[in-house]
């Protein structure tokens, strides 16, 4: 759905070199899965989103979005494709000397709907954001949650492709940012409406995300699943946002811990979570177990878990063991 290819973004300084934001960025995004990336503030998470849609044009590279280069295209082809772009940012840039309505009816009235289209939209629209009862309030009413409702009833006037998020919970309290999230789920659900995030919040790519970018300087230096992603953080980046909101079991455990068997941390995910696989792998050997630490938590859907357990036995049975489970696709620390 969005293709991004080579891109390279220097931006000209006067009396200074030009500053080099983004530096052979490749990106490819499937239609309807949610996307993050995310990157310490200046990594270039802002100009890489602003790529998508031309506010930020590349040096060089081609972004496709749709089956369409839009680097290709003359300006007034590029403001009709941009209309199938929905956008929404940190601090809403809503009109502040317009309804509720009126901001959302805005898009509408530049793509010339009939004024009966128009009306028909925004009730739908007010309606899937929930503030049907705050349709004539002016911005400075709201609380940042509805004002964020406000702005992304107006993106998605147009009925876009792709929805781009600019830091959009950033400005919000821990709650609201929850229920905007969830919000978004449920459009992406819906209406499956491709959705980009920038983020600088390990949580909030846990919270909604498919596929995760971690960027730094510039480049994009690690993706994958969320899930393979948190369970397997490769580089120091990621490492640092996995450890910010990482429930990681052992430091406290084997503080105390003086038992003669070989500790070891099993991560566990999906279905496997809730079946006996410990159980049946030790089975089979003459070790037995102790579990000294266990938590189940959930990444968008799926569920993932971590034990932390004592394998007493001979070394070949609980080197047979470890090999056993990661035979079965868990991953196994020994710490
Ligand atoms: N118009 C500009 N002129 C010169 N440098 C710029 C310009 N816009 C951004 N930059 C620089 O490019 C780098 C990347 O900026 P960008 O806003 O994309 O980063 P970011 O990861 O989104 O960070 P933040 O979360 O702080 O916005 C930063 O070092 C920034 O100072």
């Amino acid at each position: 759905m969005i293709e991004l290819i080579d891109i390279e973004k220097a931006y000209i300084r006067k009396k200074a070199e030009p500053f080099v934001a983004l530096r052979g960025v490749n990106l490819k995004l499937e239609k309807g899965e949610i996307f993050g990336v995310i990157g310490r503030s200046g990594a270039g998470k802002s100009t890489l989103l602003r790529s998508i849609n031309l506010l930020e044009r590349p040096t060089s590279g081609t972004v496709i979005v749709g089956g369409v280069d839009l680097t290709a295209l003359g300006e007034k082809e590029l403001q009709e494709k941009r209309k199938k772009i929905g956008m929404i940012f940190q601090h809403f840039n809503l009109l502040s000397t317009a309804t509720v309505r009126d901001n959302i009816a805005f898009p509408l009235k530049i793509s010339k709907l009939s004024s009966k289209a128009i009306k028909e939209r925004v009730d739908e629209l007010l309606e899937l954001v929930g503030l049907t009862a705050q349709q004539h309030q002016y911005p400075s009413q709201l609380s940042g949650g509805q004002k964020q409702r406000v702005g992304i009833a107006r993106a998605l006037a147009n009925d876009p492709e792709v929805l781009l998020c600019d830091e959009a919970t950033s400005a919000l309290d821990p709650q609201t940012t929850d229920s905007i999230l969830s919000l978004l789920k449920d459009i992406n659900r819906k209406m499956g409406i491709t959705i980009l995030l920038i983020t600088h919040e390990m949580a909030v790519i846990r919270s909604i995300c498919d596929r995760v970018a971690v960027m730094e300087h510039g480049q994009i230096v690690e993706s994958g699943t969320v899930l393979d992603v948190f369970l397997n953080p490769v580089h120091s980046i990621t490492k640092e946002f996995v450890s910010e909101v990482s429930d990681t079991l052992g430091n406290d455990t084997l503080s105390a811990f003086e038992g003669d068997g070989r500790v070891v941390r099993i991560n566990f995910r999906g279905e496997q979570t809730y079946e006996p696989v410990l159980y049946e792998t030790v089975r089979g050997t003459n070790a037995t177990f102790a579990i000294l630490q266990g938590t189940v938590s959930r990444m968008k859907d799926v569920p993932y878990g971590q034990l932390i357990v004592e394998l007493r036995g001979s070394d070949d049975d609980v080197d047979r063991i470890i090999a056993e489970l990661k035979t079965r696709g868990l991953a196994v620390n020994e710490l």
